[in-house]
Parts: C-alpha cells; structure tokens; sequence
C-alpha cells in the first residue's frame, strides 16, 4: 500500500472512535476532524473535471433534487476513495449493528467492507455509489436520503473538499431528524476542508421514556452565497 494511503487508514484508526460513537447515538451525525490534507482535496476536486472514471453524471436541477451536479465514481474507485471506505466502514459497522440491535432489526453488517460488498452484490446491487459534487453560487443540496436499493449500510461519511470562508461562502451541510408526531429537528455541521461528517442514511434510534423509537433523518446543503464547493460522498451500499 502506497504511503499516503496507509496514512488514511491510520489516521481512521486514530481517531476517539468511543466519543464519536456517542455523538453519532446523540446527534445521528458526528463530524469526524480533518481527514485528508488540503492537497488531498484538491486533487480529489480535480478529477471532477476529468471524463474517465465515472460511471455516470448527475445535473440536480433535472431530477429536482436542488441546483449543482455530481459523478458516480466508476469501478475501480480511486485509491484514496477506496481506502476511506474501507477504513470508516471498518469503525461504523459496530454502530450500525448496535443501532439495528436497539431497532429490533435482525439484520447485522460484517466487520469488513469486503463481506457487506458482497452481500450487495448478491442481492443485485452492484454499482459503486462514492461520489464527487460540485455545487457553483446559487447552488443547493435539497434534503435527501441516498437509498440505492433494498439493502442501505445506515451511515454514511461525507468530506469537504473545498476551504469554507475561501473557495465559497454559504453551503452548509444540514441534517434534519423528524421524530414521530412531533416537529423536525436540525442540525448544522460546520467543516472545514478536509473535515468529515458521519451521518445517519434514513433511520436511528432513540431512547425514548417507553423504549427504543426510530427518527427519520435527511441531509442536503443549504445555498452556495458565493465560490465552489466540492465534497466526496462515501456512501458503503452499492447501488441496484
Ligand atoms: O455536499 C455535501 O456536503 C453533501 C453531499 C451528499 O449529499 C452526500 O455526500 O451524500
Ligand atoms: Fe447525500
């Protein structure tokens, strides 16, 4: 394994995974520091420009989905994707399986993202689902859930590529959790470049006063004021 990827897997590992866990039971979304170094995001920015490497382009303002455009990485995914998704799937799996447990789901995801891929596979869901977006002034991510098929891996990671304040102004990246019969709750997650969110795909649990319930969660990015922004979407489902 080249260094700099070794480095990401060990920077993974490094961090307080325990308090993290907690936030992530708190909040459904815990932002995880900084990931990859600013030359690291923007060599990830740049291959947005580039034709090879993806399987498909999405424009947003097509389908309704908000203003802006992203691209599917195509199979193999580049090193440094490949790397993150497997050491973040590594140290999120236990708290997808403790989420599902406290949901009474029966279902449980392996250690490795190897096994839970195909798993994926088997069941007909076989397109890689990393992503690279890019969102110009007056862009925006309408709230959403990236569900690609029957089977969804509960969190997901997103990391922000470009430098806030700098390269654009606005973008937020947002949450909101809709508990049963009451109002929706949000939740903004600053980053800074290089920074990561790990974040609920649809569902968490909370412990409410008669047990465990389910809040359904939704992301997306509030309106660009000003510049560019590019983020990489870790999602660990592949698509059907
Ligand atoms: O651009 C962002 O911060 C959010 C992107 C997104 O929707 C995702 O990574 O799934
Ligand atoms: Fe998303």
């Amino acid at each position: 394994m080249p260094h700099s990827l070794m480095d990401i897997a060990e920077r993974i590992a490094a961090l307080d995974w325990t308090h993290l866990a907690g936030e992530m039971d708190r909040y459904g979304a815990a932002a995880l520091g900084p990931l990859l170094r600013p030359e690291e995001c923007a060599a990830l920015a740049a291959l947005y420009g580039q034709e090879e490497g993806f399987r498909s382009r999405i424009v947003m303002a097509r389908h309704g989905f908000g203003q802006g455009e992203y691209k599917y990485f195509a199979a193999p995914l580049p090193a440094p994707v490949a790397a993150l998704r497997e050491a973040l799937y590594r140290r999120l799996a236990p708290i997808a399986n403790g989420w599902a447990e406290r949901l009474g789901e029966a279902r449980r995801y392996p250690p490795e993202l190897a096994d839970f891929l195909a798993e994926c596979h088997a069941a007909g869901q076989c397109r890689p689902t990393p992503l690279l977006l890019r969102y110009g002034p007056g862009d925006y991510n309408c709230l959403h859930q990236d569900l690609y098929g029957p089977l969804v891996f509960p969190l997901q990671v997103a990391v922000l590529l470009s430098a806030p304040g700098e390269e654009f102004q606005g973008g937020e990246f947002v949450l909101t959790e809709q508990r049963p019969r009451m109002q929706s709750r949000a939740e903004v997650v600053p980053l800074r470049q290089g920074e990561a969110v790990a974040f609920a795909v649809h569902h968490r649990p909370v412990q409410g006063t008669r047990g465990t319930y389910r809040v359904t969660l939704r992301h997306g990015v509030s309106r660009l004021r000003a510049g560019q922004r590019f983020t990489l979407g870790v999602i660990f489902h592949d698509a059907a």
